[in-house]
């Protein structure tokens, strides 16, 4: 039996949050919390991995056997999930619903392969999708290349999934209610906090 969503999640909608690696979400949502400070919260994602260093379960990560994980898999209570290096990662549907119990917009930054989960989950009430883009693919690899935070290696694999990210953003099985190009930092961000706070904000 699938986990029942609670009215919290319908009365405090969640935000799901999409863009190629370097469209600009860090820099967008880091703005918009610090003008909103209470009014959104991520929440804290399930991994099979083991903690690191000062890490606590329950804060950065809810950390679980492979059993667990697949167990919560099983019964559909994961908003969306992955793989990578060997490792599990989901965002539970307890977790979102933690966040609206609290009275926060929870924010969902995820990649394709999540979105499409999250569109397509069985009970999950619909959150609304933002789609954050670059103005182009050359702009977006000048800033990948400015943020100087990655190898060339990184740089080139960013690039190919945000041609993936981009082509899917475009096509009609898209569940995007909005599409918002971050050309200029200012208008883009004002675009973002209309989209999600409203008008009046
Ligand atoms: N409108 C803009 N004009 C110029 N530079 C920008 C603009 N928006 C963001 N940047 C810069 O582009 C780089 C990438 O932005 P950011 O790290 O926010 O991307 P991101 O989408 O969060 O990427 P990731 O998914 O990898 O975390 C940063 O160096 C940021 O300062």
């Amino acid at each position: 039996m699938a986990p029942t969503s609670t009215a919290a999640i319908k009365a405090h909608t969640p935000i799901v949050i999409s863009g190629p690696s370097g469209a600009g979400k860090s820099t967008i949502l880091t703005r918009l919390f610090d003008e909103y400070p209470g009014k959104f919260g991520f929440s804290v994602s399930h991994t099979t991995r083991a903690p690191r260093g000062s890490e606590q379960n329950g804060k950065e990560y809810h950390f679980v056997t492979k059993e667990e994980f697949l167990d919560l898999v099983g019964k559909k209570g994961f908003v969306e999930h992955a793989q990578f290096s060997g490792n599990h990662y989901g965002t539970s549907v307890k977790a979102v619903e933690d966040i609206a119990e609290k009275g926060q917009i929870c924010i969902l930054d995820i990649e394709m392969e999540g979105v499409k989960q999250v569109a397509n989950h069985p009970t999950f009430p619909r959150p609304r999708f933002l789609f954050l883009s670059p103005p182009s693919k050359e702009v977006l690899e000048q800033r990948l290349r400015g943020r100087a935070t990655d190898k060339e290696e990184a740089i080139l694999k960013r690039l190919k999934q945000a041609e993936a990210e981009m082509d899917f953003a475009n096509s009609p099985d898209a569940p995007h209610d909005k599409i918002i190009v971050n050309d200029d930092l200012e208008k883009a961000y004002q675009e973002v906090k209309e989209f999600i706070v409203g008008k009046e904000a």
